[in-house]
Formats: structure tokens, C-alpha cells, sequence
């Protein structure tokens, strides 16, 4: 089963927030997204809003509900109470959960699960009772007794960090080591019970050596190299060709 992608507005918002102007609409680049069979869009509302603003949470969540209830809603963050707050007004279908300081450039790291531990058992035990499906950024190097705690928070997923491995673009050698690597940690977490999801720096390019060594690979969230891609060949077109490197015949 190809893995769902799920189209991270980020880049798109960032490029909008240069003027004080409504052009290019978060939202309307989303649209044309699903039309174009994306499973899902995905934002990460940052607390300075650098990209995504708090304001374009709502506009993303009426486009799915009116015009695409199949698609889904993932919002990622760190588990502050200006998070759980915007995850709570906007009920995303996932909420994934990602380490970041809020002075970090991007997301370059997944959760330490054995110094975390109780902090992440507290927000996912909330989440879990308020319905959400939820997912925690991981590392992807394998770590049985990490992801075991990862496990026992209650958490549905992990999503490997996939940087090391987007970084790897121009060393095979090195992007086949680390594409066995997640491989491993993903057998590791299906073993557990948990789904696994992927994201950061992927492309049409490094997604089908990565869905080699992961046939469980449930969702792919991916926002840089996709909006880098639209920009020479259009949202439809480029969506259509990220599905079909997730293995969609499409
Ligand atoms: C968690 C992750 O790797 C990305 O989804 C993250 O959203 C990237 O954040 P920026 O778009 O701010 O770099
Ligand atoms: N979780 C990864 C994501 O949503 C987008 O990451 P990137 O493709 O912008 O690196």
C-alpha cells in the first residue's frame, strides 16, 4: 500500500508572508493539493508564525470539512499550551509532535522518548482522551527500549526524521545506509504496535528508495522540496508526481 502524502503548507506561507498582501493563499494552494489527490495537508504553526499563522489554521480546516471531508488535517508542534490550544480549536485529525525549541531554524531532531518520557505520556494521555490520533517525531536510528517507551505514551505513530537522508542527495552510498537504517527502526516500531509516517527534506527523487525500506510506510509529509517542485511545475502536476514516487499509480 503506497504510503498517504500529505502536503505541508509551510513554504507556501512563508512566501505569502513577504508582503502584506493575501497572494499566494495558503489555503487555495491546499485546494488545489487535494484535487490533485493529496490524502492530506499538514502545517506547523510555529509560535513566532515565521510561515504559518495561527489565522490560516481555520480557513484550512473548512476547506477539508466543506470541500474534502476524506482528506485529513495533520498539524505538527511542540506540545506547549499555545499548541494544545490551537490543536484543540482546530481538531486536526493527527497532531504530531516534534521537539523544536522555538529559536530552531527547522525541525532537525526527533523526541529524546527516555528524558521525555513523562512529558510526553501527560500530552498524549490528554490528546488520546480527546480523540486525537498522535505522532512523535523520531530519530531514525533503532532503538528498541526508546520506541518502547514511545509505545507506552499512548502514541499511535512516529514520524522518522528523514533530514540525515534528504541531506544524503548527492551520496547513494550513504542515503542506501541510512534508508536501511529507518528501515530497521520502522520494522522495530511496527513490531510495537506503532505506525510509522516520514517527513523532512523528501522528494520525488529520494522517496522511492526510502519506500523500499519501508513497506509499512504509512504517510509521507512533505512541504520544501514539494513547494520547490511547484514552482516549476504547478501544485497538480507536482502532487501527482510525489504520488507517484510514493508508488500511486497515478
Ligand atoms: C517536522 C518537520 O520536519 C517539518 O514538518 C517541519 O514542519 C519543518 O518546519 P519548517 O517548515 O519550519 O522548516
Ligand atoms: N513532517 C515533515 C513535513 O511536514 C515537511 O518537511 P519538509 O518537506 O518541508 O522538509
Amino acid at each position: 500500500m503506497p504510503a498517504k502524502l500529505s502536503v505541508n503548507l509551510n513554504a507556501v506561507a512563508m512566501l505569502r508572508n513577504r508582503r502584506d498582501l493575501p497572494w499566494p493563499s495558503v489555503a487555495g494552494l491546499g485546494r488545489i493539493a487535494l484535487q490533485a489527490g493529496a490524502s492530506g495537508l499538514t502545517v506547523h504553526p510555529r509560535p513566532d508564525q515565521r510561515h504559518i499563522r495561527f489565522s490560516d489554521l481555520q480557513p484550512i480546516r473548512n476547506l477539508i470539512d466543506d470541500e474534502f471531508p476524506q482528506a485529513e488535517f495533520n498539524m505538527e508542534g511542540y506540545p506547549n499550551e499555545g499548541f494544545l490550544e490551537l490543536v484543540a480549536r482546530h481538531e486536526p485529525e493527527q497532531v504530531t509532535l516534534v521537539p523544536d525549541d522555538p529559536a530552531q531554524a527547522t525541525s532537525d531532531h526527533g523526541w529524546d522518548f527516555r528524558k521525555d518520557r513523562l512529558l510526553l505520556a501527560d500530552v498524549v494521555g490528554r490528546l488520546k482522551k480527546r480523540g486525537f490520533r498522535v505522532s512523535l517525531f523520531a530519530d531514525g536510528v533503532p532503538d528498541r527500549e526508546a520506541l518502547k517507551i514511545a509505545r507506552e505514551t499512548g502514541a499511535d505513530r512516529i514520524e522518522l526524521y528523514t533530514g540525515p537522508y534528504g541531506g544524503c542527495h548527492d551520496d547513494p552510498e550513504r542515503a542506501e545506509r541510512i534508508a536501511a537504517e529507518l528501515g530497521r527502526t520502522a520494522e522495530i516500531a511496527t513490531s510495537l504496535g506503532l505506525a510509522v509516517n516520514a517527513g523532512h527534506d523528501l522528494t520525488v527523487a529520494n522517496l522511492p528508495l526510502l519506500a523500499k525500506h519501508i513497506a509499512a510506510l504509512a504517510e509521507v509529509s512533505i512541504g520544501h522540496g514539494l513547494t520547490a517542485d511547484a514552482l516549476e511545475y504547478g501544485m497538480a502536476e507536482t502532487v501527482r508526481r510525489f504520488r507517484r514516487a510514493c508508488g500511486e499509480a497515478v
